[in-house]
């Protein structure tokens, strides 16, 4: 190692130990600001305006973390205590723009981890969006429709106070559909007296955007194209693992159906099903509703069309040539990624937020696969939500195929940039692409602005 790569090397440890210190025990928060310092770091140290200004110093601490208390009674009349966040992380270059999750996983290092991303995620859409993210531990499972209200209007009972359509507009992620989405505007609406864009996701009734729903799975397919392009090949006829069956899986299932492509997976915390037929016909039916509106288990997939339940393993041992994780952060680690290669996998792109270790990261990349991370490839989701905010803005309602035109023409200016910043010779890194390209925008954003 030459002594520039030594003293850049020391330059990350240290920047590392100091987020570490700052930010203790929040392990997914770190994973992911390594992953992007690993990237950045050598690029800032041949542009030291951005050191100067530290820029990155800046971009790891949250403009705003709000941890907020959810009380809510459930239908047994028992008061139940949920904990609510929103990490508003950066607005350099828009309003905070992000998900909500609702999962009993969620932590503030989950919600930063994501906030982080999100950031580097919209600049890469090129619509006018900062990043942030929110959540609650609440667990949707199980729980009926009139608690899911009541959960979610006392949540944004807090909320209310520091979203708005030019400040802050939350949209869904895992166990936040069109149903939260609805019960979260309506309580918003009663309590602000006005009828305005702070959500999308919304209704197509009361200011949603076609093809919202379908954005994150369809853009997902689009950018796979892309990917496949570079080596001559197309979705046709290729056998695909996925994991989660939610909104992003089920209707990336829909778009590669439609492509000739087989999907022959889904799973979840529990295990996974094999249908090496492909999920198609009345069985995808059956799948859109499965989570999306029943909060149910993989394994009734298996049960209803008698086929192979795999308990307490994830889908990433099945032959496939591409594998799509489509659930939640650190799904793929070391062992799975090498499982997948040598079963003859060649391409991996993320549609989940995080879901490859920096182990299975290292796998991919050191075997010189086709993989891109999900900052890059689940896009789509929120560049349609960008587009939603447009139309609310100019109360207008685009078509289905002009939304779907810009999702594709979004995607593909993506892959371009990941091309443009990640190219070495014949491979394209995509990580250090997605990153470099989404972190300009923000970084120059930032310098601009002066020391906020
Ligand atoms: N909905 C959107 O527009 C976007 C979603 N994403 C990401 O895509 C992923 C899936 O999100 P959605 O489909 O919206 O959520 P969803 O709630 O509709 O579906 C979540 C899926 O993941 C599975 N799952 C949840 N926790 C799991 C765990 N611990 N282990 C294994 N499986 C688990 C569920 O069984 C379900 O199949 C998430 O990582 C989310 O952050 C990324 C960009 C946009
Ligand atoms: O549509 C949005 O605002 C956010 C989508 C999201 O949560 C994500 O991109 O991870």
């Amino acid at each position: 190692m030459s002594t520039g790569e030594n003293c850049l090397k020391g330059n990350l440890e240290s920047f590392m130990q100091k987020v570490m210190a700052k930010n203790p025990g929040e392990k997914e928060f770190h994973q992911a600001v390594q992953e992007v310092a690993t990237c950045i770091m050598p690029f800032i140290d041949k542009n030291p305006k951005y050191q100067k200004a530290k820029i990155l110093e800046r971009m790891v601490e949250a403009e705003r973390a709000i941890i907020f208390r959810v009380p809510w009674v459930d239908d047994k009349g028992e008061v139940q205590v949920n904990r609510g966040y929103r990490v508003e992380m950066n607005s350099a270059i828009g309003p905070y723009k992000g998900g909500l999750r609702f999962h009993p996983t969620v932590s503030l290092s989950v919600m930063k981890f994501l906030a982080f991303e999100q950031v580097l995620k919209n600049s890469l859409t090129t619509l006018p969006m900062g990043g942030g993210k929110g959540g609650s531990d609440f667990d949707p499972r199980g729980k009926s429709d009139n608690e899911v209200m009541h959960f979610c209007q006392a949540f944004m009972s807090e909320l209310f106070r520091h979203i708005g359509p030019n400040t802050d507009v939350p949209a869904g992620d895992i166990g936040v559909g069109g149903r939260e989405i609805g019960y979260l505007f309506g309580q918003y609406k009663k309590l602000k007296n006005e009828f305005t864009g702070v959500l999308t996701g919304k209704g197509i009734t009361w200011g949603g955007s076609l093809i919202r729903p379908e954005a994150t799975g369809y853009g997902t397919v689009y950018f796979l194209e892309e990917m496949l392009k570079t080596r001559g090949e197309t979705v046709e006829g290729k056998t695909i693992a996925i994991s989660g069956y939610g909104n992003v899986g089920t209707y990336f299932i829909e778009k590669i159906n439609e492509l000739g492509g087989k999907v022959v997976t889904i799973g979840d915390e529990y295990g996974y099903v094999y249908d090496p037929d492909g999920i198609k016909g009345e069985k995808l039916d059956f799948l859109k509703d499965l989570w999306v509106i029943h909060r149910r288990p993989a394994k009734d997939y298996a049960n209803e069309f008698n086929l192979k339940w795999v308990e307490g393993k994830r889908p990433w041992e099945v032959p496939c040539d591409i594998a799509v994780p489509t659930a939640t952060q650190n799904e793929i680690d070391g062992p799975d990624a090498k499982n997948l290669i040598e079963n003859g996998c060649w391409c991996v792109a993320e549609s989940s937020n995080m879901p490859s270790t920096l182990q299975a990261i290292e796998v991919f990349q050191e075997a010189k696969i086709l993989f891109a991370p999900g900052k890059a490839v689940n896009a789509g989701g929120v560049a349609v939500s960008g587009l939603e905010m447009a139309q609310n803005s100019m109360r207008y309602n685009w078509s289905r195929e002009e939304v779907d035109q810009k999702l594709r023409n979004i995607m593909q200016n993506i892959h371009e940039q990941c091309v443009r910043f990640g190219k070495h010779g014949d491979y394209i890194n995509y990580v250090e692409g997605a990153n470099l390209a989404g972190f300009v925008k923000v970084a120059d954003a930032m310098l601009e602005q002066g020391i906020v």
